[in-house]
């Protein structure tokens, strides 16, 4: 089972517009959905679609906390949130023909206290993952993670901002930065898939095993101990990117669980990523057809 943690879920709204945003004018759209997000519970979304076993914890609280965990059900995932005093965050991502615009609220305070019941809940299910993804509520520092890395025999797998990535001191067994976040973690400019690979290790050497960072539009490439890895995007009509960095890690974690080599696992990241992106928020589409579509995924060794 892979479980995975989002300290600070959200409720995605995303709504699509005809024209570009008006000083003053007001948009008018029957085009809008709202999707149970946040990065950890995307993993387990898109884990869950890929036929993995997986339980989404974390904290929620409040209305749209409700509205997470309803949602999560009906969809057939297993939840098991801790309940805050809070209200669990609305982030809005606004499509129109100019551009993406994200608005990601900030969200409620935490107690620190939380934090350890998350990590009573996790030892219940015995998980062999645990992916803690997304940003930190204020109140909790980037210790609760790694507390939470240590609370069980489980490998830990992060997908954090550059600077929790830096602050971050337990062992990891793979981080998933994207290239923002990798150039800050490392702080590296990085231009072009060699440059990404070397911060890659230099990511390892500080204490995680392996690396996957997306590149946007360069794919995406993987440092493990053995090997350095680049897979191109594929070419698809991208509707929002939301989503996009879950996806990658969710599909290179399915390929893992199911034993399959390095190069496959990052195959399967960069398809189940491109179908994403094809569909707006954080829905999830069909994902029958990624084991056949992932083999025409070239991958190069460097
Ligand atoms: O504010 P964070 O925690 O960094 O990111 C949260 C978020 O933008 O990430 C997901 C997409 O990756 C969305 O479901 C969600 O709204």
């Amino acid at each position: 089972m892979i479980a995975s943690v989002t300290l600070n879920p959200a409720v995605d709204y995303t709504v699509e517009l005809p024209d570009p945003l008006a000083d003053g004018a007001i948009a008018r759209t029957d085009e809008y959905r709202y999707d149970a997000g946040g990065k950890g519970i995307n993993v387990s979304k898109y884990l869950a679609a890929l036929g993995v076993d997986t339980v989404a914890t974390g904290l929620a609280g409040g209305r749209l906390g409700r509205f997470l965990r309803d949602e999560l059900s009906t969809d057939g995932i297993a939840t098991d949130f801790v309940e805050i005093e809070g209200e669990t965050r609305l982030n809005t991502t606004v499509l129109t023909a100019d551009g993406e615009y994200k608005i990601n609220q900030n969200g409620p305070r935490v107690s620190g206290v939380a934090i350890e019941t998350i990590g009573e809940r996790l030892r219940e299910y015995d998980p062999e993952t645990v992916v803690i993804a997304g940003s930190r509520p204020k109140g909790v520092g980037p210790d609760a993670i790694d507390r939470l890395a240590d609370a069980g025999p489980w490998e830990t797998v992060v997908d954090v901002d550059g600077a929790t990535l830096s602050a971050l001191e337990g062992e990891y067994a793979l981080c998933k930065p994207n290239l923002e976040e990798l150039a800050a973690a490392t702080d590296t400019r990085i231009d072009g898939v060699r440059d990404a690979l070397a911060a890659a290790d230099a990511l390892r050497a500080d204490g995680f095993e392996r690396v996957v960072a997306s590149l946007g539009d360069e794919g995406a490439v993987m440092a493990t101990p053995e090997r350095h890895l680049h897979a191109p995007a594929r070419d698809v009509t991208v509707v929002d990117t939301v989503g996009a960095g879950d996806s990658l890690l969710a599909g290179v974690l399915a390929a893992h669980a199911r034993g399959e080599s390095a190069a496959q696992a990052l195959r399967s990241g960069v398809a189940v990523s491109s179908h994403v992106v094809s569909v707006s928020g954080t829905q999830v589409p069909p994902l029958t057809d990624v084991s056949n579509e992932r083999d025409a995924i070239a991958v190069s060794t460097y």
